[in-house]
């Protein structure tokens, strides 16, 4: 059975733990320096201890689940594990926090990923980008196939991860505060609250599953019909700006990542 071990088992760590553990298919250890959030995961049959290093000693495949601020200190907590001669990985799904800030906490040569998930993972529908150090890319199909048990997952050069991270990582609270827009927007117009988030909650739904398989133009067309309801949305919305926002937001959220490593 594959050795995995989770650092930090908060929303995204957890997630991925209780996947991981529902599957059976693997040998878990995981630590958090807050020990009240381990009992649920125990209960899953995953060994919680109290040391980080005990963590990266038990696996093959460690991942650091906390945030970019605490990722220098744990990788200094667990080097003495990180031999590259031990066979060991460890990747990070820390924003911002580059393959070179966590090869400069460990011995040289160790195999080090970074990993890009989000939120959706929580639920099965995670979407994650992947990439590694020269060590670890004999690692990126495990790593990658650990991911896929939360979602979709690719590989992305490491140059594009702070783009990706405001991107998707950060996706879902964009598409919240839409939500919510959309639903006040409803509730303005005299729709019950609780029917107007029931319809937005299925209208992101089945977009969703209508952009599988057309381009974001081709459901706009099929939507807007010439001179009807949705064309006279279009033209308030970009004359409030609605567009430019979005790549202001992402140009932010990018740059923001680009700080983060220290
Ligand atoms: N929340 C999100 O939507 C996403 C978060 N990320 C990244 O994932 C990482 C974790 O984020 P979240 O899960 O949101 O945070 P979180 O706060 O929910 O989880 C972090 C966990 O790490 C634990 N922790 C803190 N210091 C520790 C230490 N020294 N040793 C062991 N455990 C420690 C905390 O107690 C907590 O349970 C961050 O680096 C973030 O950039 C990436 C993509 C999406
Ligand atoms: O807001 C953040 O910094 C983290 C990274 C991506 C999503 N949440």
């Amino acid at each position: 059975m594959q050795k995995v071990g989770i650092i930090g088992v908060g929303k995204i760590g957890g997630s991925l733990l209780l996947r991981l553990a529902e599957s059976g298919e693997f040998e878990l250890s995981a630590s958090d320096i807050h020990k009240e959030q381990l009992g649920a995961f125990e209960k899953a049959g995953v060994n919680t201890v109290s040391s980080n290093l005990e963590v990266a000693e038990r696996s093959d495949l460690v991942f650091v689940a906390v945030k970019p601020w605490d990722v220098g200190m744990v990788m200094e907590e667990i080097s003495p594990a990180m031999i590259p001669e031990g066979g060991k990985a460890v990747a990070s799904v820390a924003a911002g926090v580059t393959i070179s800030n966590i090869s400069d906490r460990l011995p040289a040569g160790a195999a080090v990923l970074r990993v890009m998930p989000n939120v959706c993972a929580s639920v099965g529908l995670g979407s994650a980008v992947v990439t590694a150090n020269d060590a670890g890319r004999e690692r990126l199909g495990e790593v990658m196939g650990i991911f896929r048990h939360v979602g979709d997952v690719m590989e992305l050069p490491e140059r594009l991860f702070d783009a990706a991270t405001a991107l998707h990582g950060s996706g879902p609270a964009y598409v919240a505060l839409f939500a919510d827009a959309l639903i006040q927007a409803g509730v303005r117009q005299g729709i019950p609250r609780d029917v107007a988030r029931r319809l937005v909650v299925e209208t992101i739904g089945g977009t969703a599953v209508l952009l599988k398989d057309r381009s974001a133009h081709q459901v706009r067309d099929e939507v807007m019909t010439p001179g009807g309801t949705t064309a006279a949305a279009f033209v308030a919305m970009e004359k409030a700006g609605f567009v430019g926002a979005v790549h202001d937001g992402i140009e932010a959220a990018t740059e923001q990542a680009r700080g983060l490593g220290g």
